[in-house]
């Protein structure tokens, strides 16, 4: 595995968020964390980061331990983290902002990598190499989210950690953010993606948790993850409905029908049968 969280605990002011969490990522992964709002999926991907230290438990990259070690050694080791809300400056350009996504490095010979890495990044994604010079104050929500994923790669890292990258968007761009993440993953990144959008993370992923009040509370392939009645009545918007047959169903609409008192003429226009 590229990255293994084992027995994770980690909270704000000494008050456990997650509990015993356990995670990994192999090379080569998309997997995706899932969970309601507050569940804790910021909290693990903060504390992968080193933006957090956990309380107990521990981490490893590619073999090393990295839980005590700084955000910014970790980077130089290979993982990024695009933050939920984007976090573009807006009165800079795309360039400097990309500039910033590799600021652990400031030598001379580092600055002329980053202006390699830009070229490269360019080359590989041409939304980038359009609007190179152009400020982002005026840009969508998803070519924010967009730039802001891009300059996590500026440290060209093994992991990318995206947290909720489709927050707030159009279901246009939601697609457009995820099919970039897809990319990644083509050019060899692995990739932890935080999501309340569950069917559409689940969709992309090889393999999901799902994080409920601070635990994994379920995981497996993603394929059958979409497939389970559980998920799909907590995070996919399918309620109880769907578990009845036509006929249970009828049966069921007939009997509601007559409780409020609707089994009149007026109660169907159409002439729906039933
Ligand atoms: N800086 C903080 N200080 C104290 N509590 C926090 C802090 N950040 C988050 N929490 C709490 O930790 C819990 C988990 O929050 P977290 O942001 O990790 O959830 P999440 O699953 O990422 O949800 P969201 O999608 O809303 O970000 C919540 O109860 C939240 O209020």
């Amino acid at each position: 595995m590229l990255i293994e969280c084992r027995s994770i605990t980690a909270g704000y002011n000494g008050s456990p968020v997650l509990e015993n969490i356990d995670i990994s990522i192999g090379e080569g992964e998309i997997v995706t964390l899932v969970g309601a709002n507050g569940a804790g999926k910021s909290t693990l991907v903060n504390t992968i980061s080193g933006l957090l230290r956990p309380m107990a438990g521990e981490i490893h990259f590619d073999g090393k331990r990295i839980d005590q070690l700084s955000p910014a050694d970790r980077v130089r080791m290979g993982i990024a983290h695009v933050p939920e809300g984007r976090q573009v400056f807006a009165g800079m350009t795309v360039a400097e902002n990309l500039s910033l996504g590799a600021h652990t490095q400031t030598s001379r010979a580092a600055a002329d990598l980053r202006s390699e890495r830009m070229r490269e990044l360019c080359d590989q994604y041409p939304f980038l190499h359009e609007r190179i010079n152009d400020v982002v104050g005026n840009f969508s929500g998803g070519q924010q989210q967009m730039l802001a994923i891009a300059r996590g790669l500026m440290s060209n890292p093994r992991l990318i950690m995206l947290d909720e990258p489709s927050l707030g968007l159009s279901p246009l761009m939601v697609q457009e953010v995820l099919n970039l993440v897809t990319q990644l993953r083509e050019r060899g990144h692995s990739i932890l993606l935080s999501e309340q959008n569950a069917r559409a993370a689940l969709a992309i992923a090889d393999r999901g948790y799902v994080i409920e009040n601070g635990r994994v509370t379920l995981s497996g392939k993603a394929a059958d993850l979409l497939d389970s009645r559980e998920i799909a009545e907590r995070y996919l918007g399918v309620g109880a409905a769907t578990r009845f047959s036509r006929e249970e169903s009828m049966r069921i609409a007939k009997s509601l029908r007559a409780c409020i008192g609707a089994e009149t003429k007026s109660s169907n226009p159409r002439g729906l049968q039933s």
